[in-house]
Order: C-alpha cells, then structure tokens, then sequence
C-alpha cells in the first residue's frame, strides 16, 4: 500500500515508473544474468510473465568480452542498445523518449557488472535455502575494497511501487521503504541482490536525488567475501529473530538461536515495532495482498515486517519442528523431528548427555556417546524413496531433499539407471532441471567428473577442515564437530557433508520421520555405497575455492549432465577450454571473459580502479553535507540519506 503522504500525480508517476521498469529488470535479468553462465534464475518481479526472447547468450558473450576491458560502460551499452533484437523490445515496450532513457540506463547498471574493473560481481549462497528452497544470489567481493568505499557499479534503482504491482510482484522480492517519502519502493538493478547481515560491511546510500541508490563499504572486505547490507532492525522479526544471516549464524542468534516456543505467533509488540530513523533505506520483503493490509498500519511507524503467507507459513513450519526437536530432546523422548532444511546433525534424544557439545550455533549438536562411536545421526525430515533397504542406493548421497546438492548423482548408483529428476519426484518434490544444474558441472576428463558447489566461498573455513583423518578416533570425531561447528558455508550440502563422513570413514545413521514405522538403514561401509569423492582445490591458482571431485566411470556421468540442460551448455564451454578441475565462479568466468576468476589480466585493471576509488573517498558526506574520509568514523546509520 502506498502511504497518504503521496500524492495523486506522484502515484501516478510511480506507477508508471514501477511498473515498466520492473517489466525492464526482468527482462535484463534473463538475457544479462540467467543466461549468462549463471547457474539459477534470479527472482523476478513477475515471474508469472514471460520476458520477450532477447538477444543470443553468445551474443551477449561476445560483446561482454569485447568490452570486459573498457574503463566505462558507454561503448558496451552502445553496442547492446544496437543488437536488432533489444532495439525491437524497445519498439515495443518503451513507447516515450523517458522510458527508452530508462530502460537504458538500467541495461547499463546491469552491463556494468560485467566489467573486470568492478570489484564486486554476482554469485549465488546456499545459505537460505532452508527457507527459500532454492540458491540465492549474493554480491562477492572480487577485490580487497577499503572502508568508506562507494562500489562502483553497484547500484540500484528505486521506484515507488504502485499499487497495481503491489497485488502482483513477486512474493519474494524485496522493496525498499522510504521513510521520508512514505512511500515502498521497488529495488531494482544490481543491488537488490545485497543479502542482508547483522554486522553488515556496508550500507545503502541514496545517490543524487532519482532514486539511485549505491553502495558504501562499512569496513575493509576482502576478496571472496560476500558484501551484505543491514536491512533493518526487525526486517526478519522482532529483533530479526529469523534471520540467518552468517553473524547470527556465528552468535547462534536469529534463526541459528535456541527456538522459542512462541517464536512466530504475531504479538501486538511485533506490529508496531519498527524504530529505524526516518532517514534510513530500509528493505523489506515482497508481501502479498493480505501482507499489504499490515503495512498500513505499520508506515505510520516506519519500516515493517512484511512477510508473504508462503513464508510466513514455511517458516513458522520449520521453527515448530524445531521447538518440537528440542521439547523432544528435553524429555528424553527417544526420536525428534528435525528439519533436513536446517540441517540439524542431531543425536538421538536418548544419546544426549550432559557433556554433548553443542553446537547450536549451526545447529549441530554432536554427542559425547555419539562420538565415542563416531557415529553421527543424521536426521531427513522429507520422504526419502522407499528403497531404503537397498544399500546400493547412496542413501547418505542423496536425502532426496530439494536442497540435496547431488540429486543428480543419485541416479548414478541406481541399478535401474531411472532419471536423477523421476527419482526427486517419486520422493514427493518438484526439482527443475535449474536446480540439478545448481548443483553439478562436469568436466571432460573421462576419469575426473567435477560436482562443485555453486560459488564455493573464498572465507569459508573449509581451509580448516581438511579431511586427513580416517581412522575414526574419537579425536577425529571431535574434529568433525568442530569443523562443522565453524564451517559457516557447507551446512546445507549434503554433497560436502557425505563426503566428508566418507573421508572420516564415520557410520552414518539416516532416518525419515515420514515413513512409518522410521526406515533406519546403518551404513558400515561407506565406500561402497558412496563415490570415492574428493576435496580439490581450484586449479586456478588465484582461487582457494574447494570444491568436490568425485572420480568414477564417465558413463555414469553422461547420462545425468544429458539431463541438464543448462549445465551441458556450460560443460561444452567447459570442455571447449580444456580447462578441468575449476570450480564453478572460475568456470564462469572462463565462460565470459576466458580468464579466471578474479583474473590474472586484472591486475592493470586494477590499478586504475584504486585511483577511482580515491576519487570517491572523498565524496563520502554525512547528512549534514561534510565531507568524510572514512565512513567508519563515524555510526553508519548516518549515511542513511532519504530519498
Ligand atoms: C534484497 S533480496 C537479496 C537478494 C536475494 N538473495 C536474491 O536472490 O534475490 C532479499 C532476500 O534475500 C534473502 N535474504 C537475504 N538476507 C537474508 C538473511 N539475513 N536471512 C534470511 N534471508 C535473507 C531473503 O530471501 C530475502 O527475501
């Protein structure tokens, strides 16, 4: 809803800015990210609409490499503006001098991105996937990027939303409240793929008086870390109490913190609790036609909470079964329900002793008899397919979970060959072709196939968790726990944890609260169940990404990628290059700009990036106009700027 305070023509403005430019963001979005070597959709604002067919990805690759070097977009964005089929969408859906000025100056935002003098770019996180379901993007630092630093090229647009768009935009996009208009606006470009985090390392400023919006780093980022935003205090909740993002996930706060019992039901406190300063950019979520009617009552009092009914619900699901988890575990009962979501490595209640390390800040809790064993449990809340008895099925491999990374490989070890995708179906989910790609890439060696997690993370602490161990000590066990502990990233690959209780040569306990009476298969031998995977590192010499080797047959392999169609585009660029054993950020990379990430050639680049960089440090100003070198001086909720 569009508060009182604007008025008539300013509604009607926004409504026509709103909604041609987020029919232009999606459509920008599939030709210049989707297509583009990328492994998911992005959200869209319609995802119900079907975008115009744009321009060929190898078209857009071409002139992404003809240009990657260029200082400025002009040249690029001259050249896109001409390709035949952008100026016939233009024809079509800019109609007035404005909105073709519009609809180049986001295509320009977006082009942007793809020059190697930027220093951040788009990569996708697992990390809410418990909730979402799917990868989501994320922003990475492609260089180290100082404190007070304006990113360049990372921008946004925010446009008023209007009403018609509020009943039709896609649930889980994210708008932007200004509080000084009064008005929710749509994010669109580049920024709106920010995540948010509690400690964030940088925050939204409003650039000029149109509605741009960039970004100013809080604190030195460097390579590889992901750049996230402070949306606002009670944006995921009271007191954001279900956000997940990697602080809390470290202070086992939000989402990671012990579950209330009451954690969801609505209080009267929750409604009105929004307290950000009038000046602040803050981002909420999407809602719905039912969410809309709160936000009335909250733009009297700032930002508001608006989650859409789907989350709300699968939300309020998930925390329910945890609370239920933990009563569960309080009283002894023998079995729990535990969400594969959340990834809860739990051990049995009866196993729970005093001396369990808890680990809820990842929600792991590994017991002291469990290790002793070294045994871990592993709980699946999804229905898992029924042939549980059949070891030969990697059972551990593949939960059947939607976010079980190698719901691919399943289909490798089945003696029936059945397609990995009938197999996701049989256990009762819906997992596109996308979302196997996610997951997957192959390499051409016949002896080596590569299954990488997307953008495996630089600042993951995977560099601690090497797996050397396999003797199965309850030294090793502890280890595991620990590294698990620390290991922010990985907690939702099922891929990186089984082969990594493959390595440690760990039984592993799986078990699926759905079926009745609980299947429970003990697997003692994990070899010969599971795919001799290894860890790798990149090869690229600048990455330290690892990634998953998995060395079997190559006809296995085949059979699945054949499936995958996105992937098989990705693999014959793979395979064109030559290139085996890059992880996926290095194989898009090598897709787009034939260099690595985050490109040797760069370095010249670069050097003329640092001198931009000192341009702008000292255009940073707080809000009464004065000029500041270092944005951490002074609290950054000042940089705040209302639009
Ligand atoms: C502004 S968008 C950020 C980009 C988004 N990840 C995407 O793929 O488009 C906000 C959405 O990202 C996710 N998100 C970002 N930060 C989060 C956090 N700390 N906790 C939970 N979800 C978060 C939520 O799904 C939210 O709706």
């Amino acid at each position: 809803m569009v508060s009182s305070r604007s008025s008539p023509s300013r509604q009607n403005n926004a409504t026509f800015l709103s909604t041609h430019l987020s029919t232009f963001d999606d459509y920008l979005t599939v030709i210049l990210v989707d297509l583009l070597y990328f492994w998911i959709d992005v959200h869209k604002v319609h995802p119900s609409r079907r975008p115009p067919r744009g321009p060929s990805p190898a078209v857009i690759t071409d002139l992404l490499r003809k240009h990657s070097y260029d200082s400025g977009t002009m040249p690029l964005l001259k050249d896109f503006l001409a390709l035949p089929s952008i100026k016939s969408y233009i024809l079509g859906h800019a109609g007035t001098p404005r909105l073709v000025h519009e609809f180049e100056s986001h295509a320009r935002r977006y082009l942007s991105m793809y020059l190697l003098s930027v220093s951040f770019e788009l990569g996708t996180t697992e990390r809410y996937r418990a909730v979402s379901q799917r990868s989501e993007a994320c922003i990475i630092a492609r260089n180290l990027i100082e404190a007070g630093i304006t990113i360049n090229h990372l921008t946004g647009k925010m446009v008023a939303l209007s009403s018609q768009d509020q009943h039709s935009i896609n649930r889980d996009f994210s708008i932007i409240y200004s509080h000084r208009l009064g008005e929710s606006c749509l994010m669109l470009g580049p920024c709106r793929f920010v995540n948010h985090d509690c400690d964030p390392n940088c925050h939204f400023v409003a650039q000029g008086g149109s509605g741009v919006v960039a970004v100013v780093s809080n604190r030195r980022i460097y390579k590889g870390e992901e750049i996230t935003v402070g949306y606002a205090d009670n944006y995921f909740g009271t007191k954001n109490r279900e956000c997940m993002c990697a602080t809390c996930e470290r202070k086992g706060r939000g989402f990671f913190g012990a579950p209330r019992p009451n954690r969801f039901s609505r209080s009267s406190t929750e409604t009105s609790q929004s307290t950000n300063s009038s000046d602040e950019l803050s981002v909420r979520e999407s809602s719905s036609e039912d969410d809309f009617s709160d936000q009335s009552e909250a733009d009297s009092e700032g930002v508001k909470l608006h989650r859409t009914r789907s989350q709300k619900r699968r939300r309020l699901e998930l925390m329910e079964s945890r609370s239920k988890s933990t009563a569960c575990a309080s009283t002894k009962a023998t079995k729990c329900s535990v969400p594969l979501q959340e990834e809860n490595y739990d051990c049995p209640a009866d196993a729970k002793s005093d001396n369990s390390i808890d680990n809820s800040v990842l929600g792991l809790q590994f017991s002291e008899a469990r290790r002793r064993s070294s045994r871990i449990i592993r709980r699946v809340s999804t229905p898992i397919k029924r042939d549980y008895e059949d070891v030969t099925r990697p059972v551990g491999c593949n939960s059947g979970h939607p976010s079980d990374s190698n719901t691919g490989l399943k289909s490798r070890f089945k003696k029936s060959g059945a397609s990995s995708l009938n197999s996701g179906r049989a256990c009762g989910r819906k997992k596109s072709l996308r979302s196997v790609q996610t997951n997957l890439n192959y390499s051409n060696n016949s002896r080596c196939r590569l299954a990488s997690l997307p953008t495996p993370p630089l600042s993951a602490s995977w560099t601690n968790s090497d797996i050397t161990s396999d003797s199965g000590s309850d030294e090793d066990a502890d280890e595991v726990a620990r590294s698990f502990a620390s290991s922010n990233y990985s907690r939702y690959n099922n891929l990186l944890y089984n082969a990594y209780f493959c390595d440690a040569k760990y039984d592993l306990v799986v078990e699926s609260e759905h079926s009745i009476p609980r299947n429970k298969v003990e697997v003692n031998n994990w070899e010969s169940v599971m795919p001799p995977f290894e860890i790798k590192k990149c090869q690229n010499k600048n990455c330290k990404a690892k990634f998953l080797v998995a060395s079997r047959s190559a006809k296995k392999y085949g059979k699945v990628s054949n499936l995958v169609l996105d992937s098989q585009k990705y693999v014959q660029r793979y395979l064109s290059m030559r290139q085996p054993l890059l992880c996926l950020r290095c194989n898009r990379h090598v897709g787009l700009y034939d260099t690595n990430w985050p490109n040797v050639r760069h370095e010249m680049a670069s050097s003329n990036l640092k001198e931009e960089i000192s341009v702008h440090e000292g255009e940073v100003q707080d809000r009464e106009g004065r000029k500041v070198s270092r944005l951490s001086d002074i609290t950054y909720r000042k940089f705040f700027i209302a639009i």
